[in-house]
């Protein structure tokens, strides 16, 4: 493309009138005429920035990628734009890639050129300095993506009457017992939360405040410090209640965020709002399951069969150990993985190894004191377990000892989501199993019989699934139930009584599965056949909490990070989504491509 082309180009675009043709002319005379084929990058987003492109001919895709790591589309521009002016003007690094649709021809500008036109030109310096601010705030606003499911030229909107504040450290943004009246959006630095009881807690980049006081008009609780310089965009009352009064998935969002952060304030969301709270019958279909447990299975399993035959073999009494501590496992840990694969939003694995190992630790030895001092008198060797009141008494005393440790170890704040209690139950409830087939196994081993030990394994493995994980992860669940029913005491009455009477049948029904196994017949017939509808009622039991637990998960998990269909052309190749993603603040897992953690409310990061 000729000098002539290029000059004529400058000469009649809007943002460059009133240039002097001579500044025009030194200008384009270092202007080169580029071409870009079809998915070919312009720019690079987080490239060094020396140059910026008017789009001559042809179409090119703007995208950024988000906070996780996917890639967002920012624009679609054609002819006459220009692109990459963001870079020179701040000086900073390109802040997204632009890539040509089709055949493209530019104009690259060199920086030098940019600089002589801005200078010479305050319409065109005043015109770039608006659509960069513009640009900017609607990157940031598109990337943070608490507003994914407002349309984008609604947010070009947002974004011109949004407010840029920056904060130096120790700055009090929101002092305790004020009203708030903005709604801010941290896009760099940190700042602390001081709850009540010396708690605190951090926002970051995408994390937003003041949400609480404007959707239930009541004083902040916490007071809000910089504790870093920070950059904060900043929205007016008036201009957040237009949005959430237009559109319903952004009001579902704030509301599960009420939810989250102050669920006792709930009761206290103004009224235009109410309808959302009433919970739907929605049934998203949850996502498949992860198969690690049977991974475990296999390598527990597998290497409970190869250490029994080479310790048989062999004669080994190490062997043998090995074996027992491999075969008490291999049940209780492939149970408690399942039902780990099945949550949506979960603890990291040591916290739940802990609750195993410490309910095998401690509930075991404290109900076999228990036992001892209520039940049997000391010295009696022979229990009569065909009185229905023993096993009964052994129940309440087991589930209360496998709960106690539960509790202890998991604060009922953090048995956030029914799947919370299902897993950590069943945790509790295996850990103790599996110490009790360990000690059973040991006893065959004392009376020199290692067949009788790998017999006892191996049954107590396969029957595993029946007993104490089961049991625990449906009491706990009855804890749950009774907790939450306090929770949404002001919100709903019937469900909160609904509730408890959920968790008293729950607890009840748990003793008397645990009772009724436990319980001797004469008969071995009978015995089978109790055994079979205990272990029948209780899985079906659990397998509807499950599926009850998931969807909770799943509506949670949906409501604060509703789908959005970005309709890219192309992938920025750079992007890599994590398998999951772990919240810097609770230590929540998350599926991938969630953007706020449905436990805590905070903004998901890319490692
Ligand atoms: N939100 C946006 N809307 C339109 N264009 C944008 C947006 N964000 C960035 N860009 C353009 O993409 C370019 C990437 O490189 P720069 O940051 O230099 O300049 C950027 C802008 O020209």
């Amino acid at each position: 493309m000729s000098f002539e082309v290029a000059i004529d180009f400058l000469r009649d675009h809007s943002l460059l009138h009133g240039i002097p043709e001579n500044e025009l002319q030194i200008a384009a005379s270092s202007i080169e005429t580029v071409s870009f084929a079809d998915g070919e990058p312009l720019l690079i987003e987080g490239d060094t920035s020396d140059d910026c492109f008017f789009i001559m001919s042809g179409k090119v895709q703007v995208s950024s990628r988000n906070l996780v790591g996917k890639t967002l589309l920012l624009a679609e521009l054609g002819s006459g734009s220009l692109v990459g002016e963001m870079g020179l003007l701040h000086n900073e690094r390109r802040t997204a890639r632009v890539t040509a649709i089709g055949d493209v021809v530019a104009l690259r500008m060199e920086r030098e050129a940019f600089e002589l036109l801005a200078d010479r030109s305050p319409l065109f310096y005043e015109s770039i300095l608006l659509t960069v601010r513009i640009r900017m705030i609607h990157r940031m606003l598109r990337s943070a993506s608490i507003w994914s499911a407002i349309p984008d030229a609604e947010l070009r909107g947002l974004a011109e009457i949004t407010l840029i504040r920056k904060v130096t450290k120790s700055d009090l943004l929101v002092a305790k017992g004020s009203l708030v009246d903005q709604f801010f959006m941290i896009t760099k630095g940190r700042v602390e939360i001081h709850g009540s009881k010396k708690q605190k807690s951090f926002l970051r980049e995408g994390d937003f405040f003041g949400e609480t006081g404007l959707l239930t008009d009541t004083s902040s609780e916490v007071e809000i410090v910089a504790s870093e310089d920070s950059e904060l965009l900043v929205m007016g009352k008036s201009e957040f209640q237009y949005v959430l009064n237009y559109y319903a998935p952004v009001r579902k969002q704030f509301l599960e965020i009420v939810r989250i952060r102050t669920p006792h304030l709930l009761s206290k969301v103004a009224l235009e709002y109410r309808d959302e709270i009433i919970e739907e019958e929605q049934k998203p279909v949850p996502p498949k399951a992860k198969e690690r447990w049977v991974d475990i299975l296999l390598w527990l399993g597998g290497g409970f069969v190869v250490l029994s035959i080479i310790a048989l073999f062999l004669q080994s009494n190490w062997l043998n150990i090995a074996a027992l501590i491999v075969g008490g496992i291999v049940g209780p840990v492939t149970f408690v993985s399942f039902i780990r694969s099945h949550q949506l939003l979960g603890f990291s694995q040591a916290r739940l190894g802990l609750v195993f190992l410490l309910s095998a630790i401690i509930a075991v030895p404290l109900a076999w004191f228990l036992e001892r001092i209520w039940l049997f008198d000391v010295g009696v060797s022979h229990f009569d377990f065909a009185h229905f009141r023993l096993p009964l008494s052994v129940s309440v005393i087991e589930e209360s000892a496998k709960l106690l440790v539960c509790i202890a170890l998991v604060r009922t704040k953090q048995m956030h989501f029914l799947m919370d209690a299902v897993v950590f139950g069943a945790a509790a409830g295996m850990g103790f199993a599996a110490i009790e087939s360990v000690i059973y196994g040991w006893s065959h081993l004392e009376g020199a019989s290692s067949v009788g030990m790998f017999s006892v394994l191996w049954i107590r493995a396969l029957l595993s699934p029946f007993g104490h994980g089961t049991w625990t992860a449906i009491a706990a669940a009855a804890i749950w139930f009774g907790t939450s029913a306090s929770r949404s005491k002001g919100l709903n009455k019937a469900s909160s009584w609904s509730k408890v009477w959920r968790a008293a049948a729950l607890l009840t029904l748990v003793i008397l599965l645990h009772a009724m196994w436990d319980f001797r017949f004469t008969n071995g017939l009978a015995k089978m056949g109790m055994m079979v509808s205990v272990g029948i009622v209780g899985l079906t039991l659990l397998y509807f909490l499950i599926r009850a637990g998931r969807r909770e998960e799943l509506h949670a998990l949906t409501t604060l990070n509703p789908y959005v269909q970005e309709s890219l052309r192309f992938i920025d190749p750079e992007e890599k989504a994590a398998d999951e993603l772990r919240c810097d603040s609770c230590g929540t897992v998350s599926p991938k491509e969630t953007r706020y953690c449905a436990r805590c409310g905070h903004a998901l990061r890319m490692k």
